[in-house]
């Protein structure tokens, strides 16, 4: 009998336009809108990958930026395996206001003290296609940011010519693996069966899905 794929839930979380839906749409379809709305709540789409040799049915989790959607977004942080904080290289405020949403996202998804210092967060930084002039951040900066914060991994990509958008996933599952080994847990969240019901495909075929 085959192993069943292990479903890892990703929740994408960042300032609104730097680009959430457009790396979870070029992942899943590979194709790139130029006129992407502003979600509204949460939107989540599903991918089977293999990684290591292992199955994985990744549960990536797109939420809406905007502050005025914090009510809708923020109850889908609970069981999450992952946390990616996304800024864009050309908005020097959505860098900043990562530490804003690192700490959004584990008051909501109700990680312990102890355990969020060993939560797998991925840093990625949006839109790497612009043009060099248009380049708000410096790199020292974020390497300086991820090293004080216990060393997160930074990956630069862009939705837009899909550059490193796979190698984000794919860092995002080694990640998340290799630190719930390290620190002995299933998941970091005991809430996972507190989450609102969604049904998931296993099958090739991807889903996507509206929350709210
Ligand atoms: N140049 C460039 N533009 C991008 C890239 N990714 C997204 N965009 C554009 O940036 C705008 C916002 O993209 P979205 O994917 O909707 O951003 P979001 O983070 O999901 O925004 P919210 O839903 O409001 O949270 C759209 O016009 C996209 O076409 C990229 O890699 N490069």
């Amino acid at each position: 009998m085959s192993k069943q794929p292990r479903v890892l839930k990703v929740v994408l979380i960042g300032d609104g336009g730097v680009g959430k839906s457009s790396i979870m749409n070029r992942f899943i379809t590979g194709e790139f809108d130029a006129q992407s709305y502003h979600t509204i709540g949460v939107e989540f789409l599903t991918k089977n990958m293999t990684v290591d040799g292992e199955q994985y049915t990744l549960q990536i989790w797109d939420t809406a930026g905007q502050e005025r959607f914090k009510s809708l977004r923020t109850p889908f942080y609970r069981g999450a395996d992952c946390c990616v904080l996304t800024y864009a290289v050309n908005d020097a405020q959505s860098f900043h206001n990562l530490e804003i949403w690192k700490n959004e996202f584990i008051y909501y998804a109700d990680i312990s003290p102890d355990h969020s210092k060993k939560f797998p967060f991925l840093i990625v930084g949006n839109k790497v296609d612009v043009d060099s002039n248009e380049i708000e951040i410096n790199q020292t900066d974020v390497e300086n940011w991820c090293k004080n914060n216990g060393g997160y991994p930074h990956i630069e990509t862009s939705a837009k010519d899909s550059t490193n958008v796979e190698r984000c996933f794919i860092t995002a599952i080694r990640k998340t693996v290799t630190m719930q080994l390290h620190s002995g847990e299933a998941s970091f969240s005991n809430l996972a069966s507190e989450m609102p019901t969604v049904s998931l495909s296993t099958k090739n075929s991807d889903s996507k899905n509206k929350c709210c």
